[in-house]
């Protein structure tokens, strides 16, 4: 269990984050949501130690990680522009870290990753050949060979679009529930976050402004915040997709 125990975080004397306390159990899915510029990039660095907290803990199965350096750590993230190496194929990008910790996966693993992620036939293609999907498949499986305590991903869905958007959803939920990998993804998009986690986690000012299953946030907003701000943005697309067919019809 990852527990953050009264995270607060500042930068130039802004206050980010402020007072954030919440768990994950193991194998969980959770999403992190909230407007532009609230901290969940941020909140997501933090936990994988590439960003110092100015306050609080971080506790991962008892063990207090708040100093641990980011390599001691164990959890590793996607960053959202996959940061793939363009010399190198789909493969060796896959099997990149394992130079440095042979062993950690093996092949049949690696194999077993690839298939999952349906990469088989691209791993000859160097990443300029490969769709945005495609990329964001690879970049997965390249984390997943290192066998993350904990797997962070920043906006994995925004780069695409419906139909592979649906698909990578699919995968990550297949990976995690397979593997029972705790997974935390940054989303500003109130339906993935809602489709996509078993908790959803909504930062607003800095604060939670709510932390629950996905039907108590749909079903029991805790504040004006998640009614207007996250739900509003899921009628207001429901609205734009019906208003659409209705100019349709009568044009
Ligand atoms: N290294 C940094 N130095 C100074 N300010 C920073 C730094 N990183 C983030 N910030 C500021 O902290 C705030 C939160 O940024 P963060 O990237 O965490 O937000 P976000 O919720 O992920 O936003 P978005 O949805 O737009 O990506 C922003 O105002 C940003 O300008």
């Amino acid at each position: 269990m990852l527990e953050l125990k009264n995270i607060k975080k500042s930068f130039g004397g802004k206050t980010i984050l402020n007072d954030i306390s919440l768990d994950v159990q193991d194998g969980e899915i959770i999403s992190i949501l909230g407007p532009s510029g609230s901290g969940k990039t941020t909140l997501l660095n933090l936990i994988l130690g590439i960003t110092e907290v100015d306050g609080g803990k971080i506790i991962y199965n008892g063990e207090d990680m708040t100093n641990v350096p980011m390599e001691q750590r164990g959890f590793n993230i996607v960053f959202q522009d996959y940061a793939l190496f363009p010399n190198l194929n789909a493969y060796q990008n896959i099997t990149y870290g394992l130079k440095n910790k042979p062993g950690i996966s093996s092949q049949d693993e690696v194999d077993d990753l690839i298939e999952l992620l349906g990469l088989k036939e691209h791993l000859d293609k160097k990443i300029e050949q490969l769709s945005g999907g495609q990329k964001q498949r690879v970049a997965l499986a390249r984390t997943m060979v290192m066998k993350p305590k904990i797997l962070l991903l920043d906006e994995p869905l925004s780069a695409l679009d419906g139909v592979i958007k649906e698909s990578i959803k699919d995968r990550i939920k297949t990976i995690a529930r397979e593997y029972h990998l705790t997974t935390i993804i940054v989303t500003h998009d109130p339906e993935e976050a809602l489709t996509l986690s078993d908790r959803v986690l909504i930062i607003n000012e800095g604060k939670i402004s709510q932390y629950g299953k996905p039907e108590e946030i749909i079903n029991r907003p805790s504040n004006p915040f998640i009614r207007e701000f996250i739900l509003n943005q899921l009628e207001i697309k429901r609205s734009n997709i019906f208003t659409l067919f209705q100019c349709e019809a009568t044009a």
